[in-house]
Order: C-alpha cells, then structure tokens, then sequence
C-alpha cells in the first residue's frame, strides 16, 4: 500500500473546505485506507483484555525462505494484530520511526493521523487551526482517532496533542501506547522553522518547553517508554522501540496465557 505521508501541505481557499471540516467532525468522512482488508471493529487488545484468547504465542510466521528476519518482523506475530501507537512531543519521531518501524514489521501498515486528517478535511493542519481554531482540530483529532482503532496490524503515530482528551484514552488503550520521549531542546533544533501552528511564537523553545511541562504526567501513562537521545538517529530509535515492545509483551502476556499457564502448574485440566 502506499502509506499517507503528506504533511502539512498548504492548501488555499478556506472556505470552501469549512464544510469538509463539519462533516469530518460529525463523523461521516472517507479517508484513503490501506487497512480495509485488515478492518476488524471487533479487535481488543489481548494484552490488557483478560478475556481474550491467545493461539501460540511464540508462533513464528517469519521463518519463511529469504526474507530476513529480525526482532521487528518477529514482533508481528507476538502482537496478534494489536496495534501500536506512537505517542509524544510534536517533533519527537512519531511520523518518521513509525514509518520505518511499520515498514520493518512488514506486515503492518503505518497510519499518520495528521495526514488523514489533513486529507480528510481537505485542508492543512496549520489552516484549521487558524480559520476554525484549536478546539475544532481537537474535535477532527478524535474523529479521526475513533475511525483508526478500529482497525488492526497497525503502527500509528499520533499527533503531538492527542493525549490531552480522556476519551481519546480509551481508544490509545486499545493498543500498546509508546512514549517518544525526547527533549524540547533536541527537537528544537529538528523542527525550527516549520509550521507547526503551536510554534510559531517569539520563543519556540520556551513554548515547547511549556507544553512539555503540561502534558508530562498524560504522556506518561504510555505502556511503554522509550528515551530518544540527541544521538539517535531514525533507524536506531526504531531498534529501541521494538526492544522495548518485546519486553513490554514479555512482562504482560495475555492474560489468557497466565490464567492456562497457572492451572496446568497447579495439575489443573483447562478447557478451551
Ligand atoms: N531520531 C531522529 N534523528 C534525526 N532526525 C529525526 C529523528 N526523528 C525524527 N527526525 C526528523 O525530525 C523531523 C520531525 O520528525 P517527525 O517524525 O515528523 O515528528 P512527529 O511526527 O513526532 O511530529 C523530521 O524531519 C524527521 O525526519
Ligand atoms: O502537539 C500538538 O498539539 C500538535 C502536534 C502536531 O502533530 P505532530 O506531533 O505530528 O507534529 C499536530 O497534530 C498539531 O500541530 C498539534
């Protein structure tokens, strides 16, 4: 499939796509899906639902002929369709190491929520917010995140706000939730000069940092943290996150696989 990678492309006459915009926050809008074929609105997530069941957890789907096998291919099969969202600071790598980690896993695919958005709405993310206005690209955001998690075998990466709403909680919760977490100031010098509406002020790192502050503790609830160091490039971060994956799923099997695992220790006869 082709992944949607277009970011933040200035598009003109505001007016005429206010309607998109409406219709995009009631819900009714199409976006370009490269998952439908994936589409399951029944997924949960067996990792944090304990009623769900698990097939063998250490199957291996890989193992077949050329393709190389690595520890991101071999995170598919352990994830059984679960997605993985990429959480943290505008800036942080979201867009960029959930491409590449997608890509790695092989049989993910990789949704930008910006993107949709942006194409959903027929307008750039720096023009919503300023003919409609934050609260309105608030709005669109858990629209758009309502229609992903309902898919499965996907790497998301979130926009940068994404964590400020509850109810958009208990749809990251779906998924495993990753931190990015990088510092203002290594961003700084990655995004300075771009267009990121919440940017553009006097002082970009003081702003960056001011947000960083009143959003810590909501990034935080991540399952899994991952540090990006000023000297970890794309590829590198994206080896860290899938470390951190692995183990994240080493310390919660399902807990089907707990519950099976308990009674056949205790001389128990489990029934399917
Ligand atoms: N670990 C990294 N090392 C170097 N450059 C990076 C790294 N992660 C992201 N970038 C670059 O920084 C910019 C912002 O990254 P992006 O993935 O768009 O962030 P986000 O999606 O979190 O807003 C892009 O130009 C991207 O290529
Ligand atoms: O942090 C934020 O509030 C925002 C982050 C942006 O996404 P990225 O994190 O992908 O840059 C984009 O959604 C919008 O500009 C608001």
């Amino acid at each position: 499939f082709a992944p949607i990678r277009s970011r933040h492309a200035l598009v003109a006459h505001h007016q005429q796509h206010q309607s998109t915009l409406t219709t995009l926050q009631a819900g009714g809008f199409e976006w370009e899906d490269p998952t439908s074929e994936y589409a399951d609105p029944g997924i949960e997530n067996p990792y944090k639902n304990p009623s769900l069941k698990s097939s063998s957890e250490n199957s291996d789907d890989s193992s077949s002929g050329d393709l190389k096998i690595d520890a991101a291919r071999l995170l598919s099969p352990r994830l059984k369709g679960c997605n993985i969202y990429l959480i943290g600071l505008m800036g942080s790598g979201k867009s960029a190491i959930g491409d590449t980690l997608a890509r790695r896993m092989a049989t993910y695919n990789f949704l930008d929520m910006d993107s949709i958005l942006e194409r959903a709405a027929g307008m750039s993310i720096p023009s919503i917010f300023e003919t409609e206005g934050e609260e309105a690209f608030r709005h669109a955001e858990a629209t758009v995140l309502d229609s992903v998690h309902a898919h499965i075998r996907c790497v998301i990466s979130t926009g940068g706000g994404v964590v400020l709403r509850n109810q958009n909680w208990s749809k990251l919760q779906t998924g495993i939730v990753v931190y990015l977490k990088c510092s203002p100031e290594v961003i700084i010098q990655r995004i300075e000069g771009t267009d990121r509406p919440l940017l553009q002020t006097s002082n970009p790192l003081e702003t960056l940092k001011n947000i960083y502050e009143e959003r810590r503790e909501k990034y935080e609830q991540a399952d899994v943290t991952v540090e990006i160091g000023k000297e970890m490039d794309v590829s590198k971060a994206c080896e860290e996150v899938v470390k951190a994956v692995h183990e994240f799923i080493d310390e919660n099997p399902p807990a089907y696989k707990t519950a099976k695992m308990k009674a056949q220790a205790d001389g128990l006869d489990w029934v399917n």
